[in-house]
């Protein structure tokens, strides 16, 4: 059953996110959760693979990811597109040069592209540095996240030094001569023995132009912005008028927010004046993670009047930095990641049906111990944040990245509920 594109994305929420823009364009797409065992059964135009691999040992990331494109290949995936996060969240090991030097090598291509552009969402990359809005990435809230500070707003230095190769520019410029210009830029910086480009972008005419230049010759990595408009070009749509599932308002929510984002933090603020909220206590999930967690999932449970009271280890770059110093060498994250995927299991277990969830690897690892293979895509909440639903049961999620959605985001998640 051959598709256009199969996709590998390094967490779950930019997984929903790139997803949501193929189906934007009028693509028929499959998602599903971690790396398959069983043949594709359901005709698609994409089919997207979530992982958790953002932040995990390279070469457990590599072995994945190759798995993932392996089996992608196997069911008829024409082109490969490695998605990983707008503001390319990785360290100076990785994971985002070892998996694309594993994809090149397993495909045989010999360059890849990397854009991480995604302009409705503010982020852009103008002579090689990633923006976000008007802030340097390494200027931005980025520069504190509590796993993958990005301290450089440079991609080529960033690709350099985790990576095998060369990284050269697609500037602008040739960008917006068109594919002739686009192209001929590519063979030099070929000839020039580049194996990765770094494509400036701006807006979505530049997404559009190298949607329709990049040779199949070419791996394309990047963020869900080139992934939509490699679908929009094939399609000719940019928004599809489709009509998608929402989750029914009947059954219970929960709000579990893992994110220490500067987005998130306000989207925390704001939710805490409008439904019940409770902050984790860090080092009592540290004590007894087994207890605590029973001790916060009867907590959401005996709200019964709130349709989603929120859990959050949300907070200020100075507290996760001043947590980080007070436990040296643990891994204070990976603890609240699981904390919040136990409390999420034993809520599911009584019978919570709706889980909107804040963070990338948080949302992974809640969606990975739910036990959820596979997820249909809803309606959109927020540019790059769709509900979806365990294909299997009556199970919602609204896995949101860190940095998006407006301020009243919880709300406005729960304001799609259908009677
Ligand atoms: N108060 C805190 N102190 C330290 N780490 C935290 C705290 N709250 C959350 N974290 C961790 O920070 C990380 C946030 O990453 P993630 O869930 O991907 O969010 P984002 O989408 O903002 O990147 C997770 O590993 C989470 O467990
Ligand atoms: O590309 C993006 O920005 C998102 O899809 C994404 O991957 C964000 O990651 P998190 O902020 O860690 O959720």
């Amino acid at each position: 059953m051959a598709f256009r594109l199969g996709v590998i994305a390094d967490d779950f929420t930019g997984a929903t996110d790139i997803a949501s823009f193929l189906a934007a364009a009028g693509w028929r797409v499959t998602q599903v959760n971690g790396v398959p065992t069983q043949a594709l059964s359901t005709p698609a135009d994409a089919v997207v693979v979530s992982l958790k691999t953002r932040s995990c040992p390279a070469q457990e990331a590599v072995s994945l990811s190759l798995q993932s494109a392996r089996w992608l290949r196997e069911q008829g995936c024409e082109q490969l597109y490695f998605k990983y996060c707008s503001t390319f969240d990785s360290t100076a090991q990785g994971n985002i040069g070892p998996v694309t030097d594993a994809l090149l090598a397993e495909t045989g291509q010999t360059m890849a592209v990397l854009c991480p552009a995604l302009p409705v969402n503010g982020r852009t990359v103008v002579h090689g540095y990633l923006f976000v809005f008007d802030q340097l990435l390494s200027e931005s809230s980025l520069r504190h996240h509590p796993v993958t500070p990005m301290t450089d707003a440079n991609l080529l230095r960033l690709m350099d030094a985790q990576s095998a190769g060369q990284t050269g520019l697609l500037p602008l410029a040739s960008i917006r001569q068109g594919q002739a210009a686009i192209r001929q830029r590519l063979e030099v910086l070929q000839q020039q023995g580049c194996r990765y480009v770094v494509a400036d972008t701006l807006d979505e005419n530049d997404l559009a132009a190298l949607a329709a230049a990049l040779p199949a010759s070419v791996l394309l990595t990047g963020g869900s912005g080139l992934g939509g408009a490699i679908a929009a070009h094939a399609t000719g749509q940019h928004a599809a008028a489709q009509t998608r599932e929402t989750p029914p308002r009947a059954g219970r929510g929960v709000v579990l927010s893992g994110s220490c984002s500067q987005m998130t933090n306000r989207q925390v603020a704001w939710y805490q004046q409008h439904a019940p909220a409770r902050a984790l206590d860090i080092a009592r999930c540290r004590q007894n993670a087994e207890d605590y967690a029973r001790e916060m999932a009867q907590w959401v449970s005996a709200q019964p009047d709130f349709p989603a009271p929120l859990l959050y280890a949300t907070d200020a770059p100075e507290v996760v930095q001043r947590l980080r110093q007070r436990y040296p060498g643990e891994d204070i994250g990976a603890m609240i990641e699981a904390c919040f995927a136990r409390i999420a299991t034993l809520l599911c277990e009584q019978g919570f049906s709706k889980f909107i969830v804040a963070g990338g690897e948080t949302s992974s690892l809640i969606a990975q111990k739910l036990g959820v293979t596979a997820f249909t895509l809803g309606d959109t909440i927020a540019p790059g944040v769709p509900w979806v639903r365990d294909l299997h049961r009556p199970l919602w999620l609204a896995l949101k990245s860190g940095n998006f959605g407006t301020t009243d985001f919880f709300s406005k998640a729960q304001e799609l509920y259908h009677d």
